[in-house]
C-alpha cells in the first residue's frame, strides 16, 4: 500500500533533510568513524565472530561459483559482439548490392555501442525495481533479435537495426552481469569474481576475432560467425529461469524468506543465526528510497546519489574510472589494429591483431589471480605508469614511420621496418599494462554503492564506459589524420598522466572489504590512508584465520591418528 500524500510528504522531507547531512545511512558505524578521524577502531577485531569475518571471508561456494559463471555469459556476449564486427566488416564485401562505404562501416560499428548507451543508462532505473535477474533475461532476448535481424539481413539499414538492437542487450548485459556478480560473493572473493566476467569479455573478443579469421573466405561466413552468438544468450535465459535474484535485492523488497534461502546456499558455513545477522546488516545498510510510483523513487534516487556526499564519491570514481579506461585509447586498438597494422606495412594484419586480443585476454586471466590479493589501487598505481610510458614510447616510435591516409581518412601502406616491428612489442606492452589494472578494475563499479542507489550508480558508470567507447571509436582514425599518430598516441598519454593523479589522490583500496564496509571509508571524504590500512587489517586477519583452521584440522588429524 502506498503512503498517505501527508506521510509520504513527510517522508520525503526527512529524506532530503538526511540526504543534506549525508547521515541518512549508518549512523551509528559511520558517526564513530567520522569522530574518530577515519580510524578502523569501530570495526570487529580478528576474534570476533561477525558476520563479516564468518560470512565474508568464506570460500564462495558451487552455487556462486556456478551463478558467476552463467552470469558472466553476458560478458562474453558483451567482447564477441564488440569483437566480430572488425572481421566482419571486411567479410560482408558486397552482400548488400555494394561494398561499404566507409562511412556505412562507421555507422554499423557505432550502432551497437550507441544502443548499449542508450539501455546502459535506462536499466539503471529498472534494476532496482524489477529485479537484477528479470532485466539480465530481457537482454538476452535483446540479444537474440539484434543477432537473427543481423544474420537475415540484405540491406545496410537491416544491418544497423539489428547492430542497435544487439547493443541494447550489450548495455543491459554489461551492467547487471557485474552488479550480480558483486552482490552475491563473499568480500573476500569479490574482485576476482567480477573478474571472470571481464574473462568473458576478453575471451569473448578473442574468440570472435579467431572465427572470423578462420571464416574469412567462407562466402556467407560473416553470417555464421553472428548467428553463433545467439547461443550463449539462450542458454543464460534458460537457466535463469531456475536461478534467483540477488539477496541484497530481495532485502531491499523485504522479501527476507527468499533472502535467507538464497543467503544459506552462496555462503559457506551460514548458519540460521549468521544468516539473520547477516540480514540485519544489509538491512542496516540500504536506505529504502521513498515515493509513491517508479517515477518518484528514481528521482529521489537521483538526488540520493548526488546529494549523500558518501553517494557522490563513489558515483565521481565509478565514473572516472571507466573514462580513464576508455580514453585511454585501448579500445582504438581493438576495433582498429588491423588498420594500424596495415598501415605500418604487414601482410596479414588480422592475425596480428589476434595478439592484442590475446595479450589482454591472458593478462585478465592473471588479473583475476592477483586482484584480491596486490589490490585494485595498488594495481592501478602499478599499471596506469607502465600503460603511459608504453603510449610514449609508441608516440615516440610512430614519429620514424613513414604513414600515409586517402581521403576517407583509412590508413594506408608503408614498409615493415625495424620500427614497425617496435611499434608492436611496445603496443602488446601497453596492451598488457592495460588489461592487468584499468581494464578490469572499473568493473568492480557496484561495490562502490549502496545497494539503494547500487543500479542507478553503476548504470552511470556504465554509460560513460559506452559513450567513451563510442566517442573513441567514431574519432581514432580522423585524429590519426588530423594529429598524426604520434600526436594521438602522446595524448592518450598525457590522460594517462592525469589518470594517475586523480587515482591517487582519490581511488580507495577496497579488496577484501564488504559492500557495507565500503560505504564507511568513503563517508567523510575518501580515506585513503584509512582504506589501506583497513585492507590490510582484513587481510591479515584473514591468513591468521586460516592459519588457525589449518592448525586445528592438523591437531585433529593428529588425535585422530593417536
Ligand atoms: O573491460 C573491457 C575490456 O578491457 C575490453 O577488452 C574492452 O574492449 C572494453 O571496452 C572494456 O570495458
Amino acid at each position: 500500500m502506498s503512503d498517505s500524500p501527508n506521510a509520504h510528504a513527510k517522508k520525503s522531507q526527512t529524506f532530503l533533510e538526511s540526504t543534506d547531512s549525508g547521515t541518512q545511512e549508518y549512523p551509528t558505524d559511520v558517526d564513530s568513524v567520522n569522530r574518530l578521524g577515519a580510524t578502523i577502531e569501530p570495526l570487529p577485531d580478528e576474534d570476533s565472530n561477525s558476520v563479516m569475518m564468518v560470512l565474508e571471508d568464506s570460500k564462495p561456494t558451487m552455487m556462486v561459483l556456478f551463478l558467476t559463471f552463467l552470469a558472466s555469459i553476458s560478458g562474453f556476449m558483451f567482447g564477441y559482439d564488440t569483437g566480430y564486427i572488425s572481421s566482419a566488416l571486411v567479410a560482408i564485401g558486397d552482400s548488400f548490392g555494394s561494398p561499404l562505404s566507409y562511412g556505412q562501416e562507421q555507422l554499423i560499428t557505432a550502432a551497437t555501442s550507441l544502443g548499449a548507451f542508450i539501455t546502459a543508462v535506462v536499466s539503471g532505473l529498472i534494476v532496482d525495481f524489477f529485479g537484477r535477474k528479470p532485466v539480465l533475461m530481457v537482454s538476452n532476448i535483446l540479444f537474440v533479435v539484434g543477432s537473427i535481424i543481423q544474420c537475415a539481413s540484405h540491406t545496410v539499414w537491416t544491418m544497423i537495426a539489428g547492430r542497435f538492437i544487439m547493443g541494447f542487450g550489450v548495455g543491459t548485459g554489461s551492467l547487471i552481469a557485474p552488479l550480480y556478480i558483486a552482490e552475491l560473493a563473499p568480500s573476500s572473493f569479490r574482485g576476482r569474481l567480477v573478474v571472470l566476467n571481464c574473462m568473458g569479455i576478453t575471451g569473448g573478443q578473442l574468440i570472435a576475432y579467431g572465427i572470423g579469421a578462420g571464416l574469412d573466405s567462407v562466402h556467407n561466413g560473416w553470417r555464421i560467425v553472428v548467428g553463433l552468438s545467439i547461443i550463449p544468450p539462450a542458454v543464460q535465459f534458460i537457466s535463469f529461469l531456475f536461478l534467483p535474484d540477488t539477496p541484497r535485492f530481495l532485502v531491499m523488497k523485504n522479501r527476507l524468506d527468499e533472502a535467507a534461502k538464497i543467503i544459506t546456499k552462496v555462503y559457506n558455513g551460514a548458519t540460521p543465526e549468521l544468516v539473520q545477522e547477516k540480514i540485519r546488516e544489509i538491512q542496516k545498510a540500504n536506505s529504502e528510497i521513498p515515493g509513491d510510483n517508479a517515477f518518484q523513487r528514481y528521482w529521489n534516487s537521483v538526488i540520493s546519489i548526488h546529494k549523500v556526499p558518501s553517494n557522490f564519491r563513489a558515483l565521481f570514481l565509478a565514473c572516472s574510472l571507466q573514462a580513464i579506461q576508455q580514453f585511454t585509447g585501448f579500445n582504438s586498438l581493438m576495433y582498429f589494429s588491423a588498420t594500424i597494422f596495415k598501415a605500418i606495412g604487414f601482410d596479414n594484419s588480422t592475425a596480428v591483431s589476434l595478439i592484442v586480443a590475446g595479450t589482454n585476454f591472458f593478462v585478465t586471466i592473471l588479473a583475476f589471480l592477483i586482484i584480491d590479493r596486490v589490490g585494485r589501487r595498488r594495481m592501478l598505481m602499478v599499471s596506469l605508469p607502465i600503460m603511459m610510458l608504453f603510449l610514449v614510447l609508441c608516440a615516440i616510435s610512430f614519429h620514424f614511420v613513414h604513414i600515409s591516409f586517402d581521403d576517407n581518412t583509412a590508413v594506408v601502406n608503408g614498409d615493415v621496418s625495424a620500427w614497425g616491428i617496435v611499434i608492436i612489442v611496445f603496443m602488446v606492452c601497453y596492451v598488457a599494462s592495460y588489461a592487468i589494472g584499468i581494464g578490469n578494475v572499473p568493473w568492480q563499479q557496484s561495490e562502490l554503492f549502496p545497494q539503494s542507489v547500487r543500479g542507478l550508480g553503476a548504470s552511470y558508470a556504465t554509460a560513460t564506459n559506452w559513450v567513451g567507447s563510442l566517442v573513441i571509436s567514431s574519432t581514432f582514425l580522423t585524429m590519426l589524420k588530423n594529429i598524426t599518430p604520434t600526436g594521438t598516441f602522446a595524448l592518450f598519454a598525457a590522460l594517462a598522466a592525469i589518470s594517475i593523479v586523480l587515482i591517487y589522490f582519490c581511488y580507495p583500496e577496497l579488496s577484501n572489504l564488504s559492500l557495507e564496509e565500503v560505504q564507511m571509508v568513503l563517508t567523510g571524504g575518501f580515506n585513503i590512508k584509512t582504506s589501506e590500512k583497513l585492507a590490510k587489517k582484513r587481510k591479515e586477519q584473514r591468513r591468521a584465520r586460516t592459519q588457525r583452521k589449518e592448525k586445528a584440522r592438523i591437531e585433529e588429524e593428529q588425535i585422530e591418528g593417536l
